[in-house]
């Protein structure tokens, strides 16, 4: 099978994300048949296994390519709200996974809005890791709302984290990586990483070039911004700020 081209799957760059799409959700995470995303589900090694990254609004899916090999024993999602971007990247998957024998069985990709389902399809402190790699910016002031950073969904993203997990942004818009390091560090859930914490990381390096969009700024010389953050546990709660 060979690998998808991207000017087949083009669409416009925003797909409102408070707007009722149609979008199937289940009402409870047990009750999604995860298998059909990874058939690795099926050997009695992989049955237990759960989804531990999450890429959100994961675009034509860099990331997951990028990690599948540097992490094949964690299974990896990207939500995807369009709906020809999250095809391509289906069509991605399935073509890697044809092309090399037994190798990214781990990464999937679901067309939701992250902003409305999570915890239907993610348990309680399930996620090690939580991507948000140059989200949409909504530069006008009537748009914050639509941003996939705020108070209101930050308490989401704690419950879905495990404790210890680690949130990953980056963007090359100033205001908005400002705006994400001002409502991650007012929330008491999380605490910013230092540059000290995150030499040995290997994911950070893969956070600025990875993607679709990351090779796009690097093209056009723009800056990159990162901001990591850990979740704090609930018991240290009351000391972190
Ligand atoms: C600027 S692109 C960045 C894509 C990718 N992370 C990258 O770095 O190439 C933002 C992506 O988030 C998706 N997105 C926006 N809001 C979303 C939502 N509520 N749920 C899921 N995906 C969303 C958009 O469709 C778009 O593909």
């Amino acid at each position: 099978m060979a690998l998808p081209q991207k000017k087949y799957y083009r669409q416009r760059a925003h797909s409102n994300p408070i707007a009722d799409h149609c979008f199937e959700y289940p009402s409870h995470p047990d009750q999604y048949d995860w298998s059909n995303l990874y058939p690795i589900l099926e050997t009695d090694e992989a049955k237990e296994k759960k989804v531990e990254f999450l890429d959100v609004g994961c675009g034509y899916g860099g990331l997951l390519v990028t990690l599948s090999p540097m992490f094949p024993e964690n299974l990896m999602l990207g939500l995807e709200i369009r709906v020809k971007v999250s095809d391509y990247v289906n069509d991605r998957i399935q073509a890697l996974r044809s092309q090399h024998k037994d190798k990214y069985q781990n990464i999937a990709v679901l067309r939701t809005n992250a902003m409305k389902y999570l915890p239907n399809f993610f348990h309680k402190g399930q996620l090690q890791k939580l991507f948000f790699l140059y989200p949409d910016p909504h530069f006008k002031k009537a748009k914050h709302k639509w941003r996939i950073i705020n108070k209101w969904l930050l308490a989401e993203y704690a419950y879905v984290l495990a404790e210890q997990g680690i949130v990953y942004t980056i963007t090359d818009v100033k205001d908005l990586h400002e705006w994400m390091v001002t409502h991650f560090e007012e929330h008491p859930l999380f605490k910013r990483m230092t540059d000290e914490e995150l030499k040995y990381d290997k994911i950070v390096d893969k956070l600025f070039d990875s993607t679709e969009e990351g090779q796009k700024v690097t093209r056009n010389n723009g800056d990159k911004f990162l901001a990591v953050f850990k979740r704090v546990p609930d018991e240290f709660m009351e000391n972190n700020k």
